[in-house]
């Protein structure tokens, strides 16, 4: 080593060593300004730059964000690097977030270029107002990033940002994830423009979700592209979200499928309850309110529109009678009487300027009639999905088979598959029989829950069969009917078709 800069060294290892012993002597002023002037050398002699995000910035007793997100960004390096750490309980997560603490250091590369990041604390002196202390010390902590100056602009262009998306994606990674609503108990005076909230913890996934597993294959490629799409969405000008319509019949795994795909992406969900909303203005300010990484979801879509427009159809229908809605006979006001949610309030909802702001949504709309639905409200570019989850069919009833039982085959798969095509049975049904009744899945277990699968198929199957028969002798009584009617007809001689028959008989 050149012994000018082991001189240097030294010396400035002296110089700090004075100042910390004068430091405290010293008065605030004259300490600020010998600071100032050690900064001016130590920067001259220095080729690092310092980069510092505080811990408190602005407001007083609220967490820097950006200090957040670093500690996020860090924690991977140091847990893995750092010999003194703390731990504390992540704001809004139920992991613990381990960070360095006091003094320590982690290196980090980018490009090629080498990072430093320390942590520590600072002591500053403020004014007092107490009669006793003029001043009183105050303890900050901060961050410190140090690199050397020639990675200035790749720092400023490029190492920043990547700092804070990927803090930003681990923070996303453990946080606790929530179920907003906005329907409220009816009692309550609580007013629903806003989203009350509970921890989002349903199990399912997409490997415990039973359907076709090229359909399902399809739906998760689909998800992951809309994941990392935000520069081709913003490449195109569209709007960073996307809509899915998942329509069957009850029990099918509708609702399945939207924890399925909360927990795949790790989104909030908000289940919009459109009759507890009072009107179009209310269902705008529900939809600002919502953040991004979430998936919004309108369950019976149907029900829920048909409702709106029943209401709004006979709050008309009463005023055009007697042109005065006072006679309507006296009622307790109820929430879903005044809600007055049009389908243009809707479609503007899902798809209008406002829905825009927050970016990375999804929409989901559910229903079991999807015929009943508006055209509008589920083309392209509104639901750009659509998904039907039907009766179970062989592949599905294995998923749940692995499930519930464990079981990958078993001689009795070969009856199963065989009634699963001849009759339509719903995954819910089936997961139902597949349930042990106690909690191992035992070789007899096993076999007794599958035979009572077999047992409700056969049922299942022997009632659609009489249900056809009866639908058989219904239409053929239908047609009897109307032969009768017509014979009568003829009888009278009062039809086109009697006369012209008796003409014929006649000839
Ligand atoms: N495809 C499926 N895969 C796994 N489990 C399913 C599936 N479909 C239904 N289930 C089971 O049946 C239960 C009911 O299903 P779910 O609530 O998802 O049906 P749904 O289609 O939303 O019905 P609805 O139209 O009545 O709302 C679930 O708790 C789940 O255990
Ligand atoms: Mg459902």
């Amino acid at each position: 080593m050149d012994p000018r800069w082991a001189n240097t060294g030294s010396t400035l290892a002296s110089f700090m060593f004075i100042w910390a012993v004068i430091r405290p002597y010293l008065p605030y002023r004259l300490e600020s300004i010998v600071a100032k002037y050690t900064a001016k050398i130590f920067r001259f002699l220095d080729p690092n730059i310092q980069l510092k995000i505080h811990e408190y910035a602005g407001e007083r007793f609220k967490r820097s964000e950006v200090f957040l997100i670093i500690q996020s960004y860090l924690a991977a390096n140091t847990s893995q690097s750092a010999k003194r750490l703390k731990a504390e309980m992540g704001k809004d997560s139920d992991n613990l977030l381990i960070s360095m603490d006091e003094h320590e250091q982690v290196n980090d590369e980018f490009k090629g270029a080498k990072f430093h990041w320390s942590y520590h604390k600072s002591t500053s002196r403020a004014p007092t107002t107490s009669p006793f202390y003029s001043e009183q010390e105050e303890q900050r902590h901060y961050y410190c990033l140090t690199f050397h100056k020639r990675h200035r602009q790749l720092v400023t262009d490029c190492y920043l940002h990547h700092v804070v998306e990927q803090g930003k994606a681990n923070k996303v990674k453990n946080r606790q994830r929530r179920l907003y609503t906005n329907s409220r108990d009816r009692y309550s005076f609580r007013s629903t423009k806003e989203w009350s909230h509970v921890v989002f913890e349903h199990p399912a996934t997409f490997q415990t979700l039973a359907m076709d597993p090229e359909k399902k294959g399809e739906i998760i490629e689909d998800l992951t592209t809309f994941r990392n799409a935000k520069d081709y969405y913003a490449k195109i000008g569209k709007a960073w979200k996307r809509g899915y319509l998942l329509y069957g019949p009850p029990g099918t795994g509708k609702s399945t499928m939207i924890a399925a795909m909360a927990n795949f992406l790790q989104f909030d969900v908000y289940d919009l309850e459109l009759t507890a909303v009072k009107d179009n203005m209310e269902l705008r300010k529900l939809l600002i309110e919502i953040t991004s990484k979430s998936i919004i979801v309108l369950e019976d879509i149907d029900c829920s529109l048909d409702m709106s427009v029943k209401r709004t159809d006979k709050a008309k229908e009463s005023k055009d009678k007697d042109g005065d809605e006072k006679k309507d006979p006296p009622r307790r006001p109820d929430r879903e009487e005044i809600s007055k949610v049009t389908l243009s309030g809707l479609l503007n909802f899902i798809d209008g300027l406002w829905s825009a702001c927050g970016g990375e949504r999804i929409i989901v709309i559910t229903t079991n009639h999807v015929e009943k639905l508006d055209a509008a409200l589920i083309r392209r570019g509104r639901m750009d999905k659509h998904i039907e989850l039907s009766y179970c069919s062989f592949e599905g009833f294995k998923v749940l088979a692995k499930n519930y039982l464990d079981i990958d085959s078993h001689p009795l798969f070969g009856n199963i598959q065989q009634l699963l095509e001849e009759t339509t049975i719903t995954p819910a049904d089936v997961a139902e029989n597949l349930m042990p009744r106690s909690s191992l899945a035992t070789e007899g277990n096993v076999t007794t829950c599958l035979g009572n699968l077999i047992h409700a198929l056969q049922k299942a199957k022997e009632e659609a069969l009489r249900k056809a028969e009866e639908e058989e002798i219904r239409l053929k009584a239908e047609q009897n009917g109307e032969t009768t009617l017509m014979d009568n007809k003829g009888k009278k001689g009062d039809g086109e078709i009697g006369n012209n028959e008796n003409r014929k008989s006649i000839v």
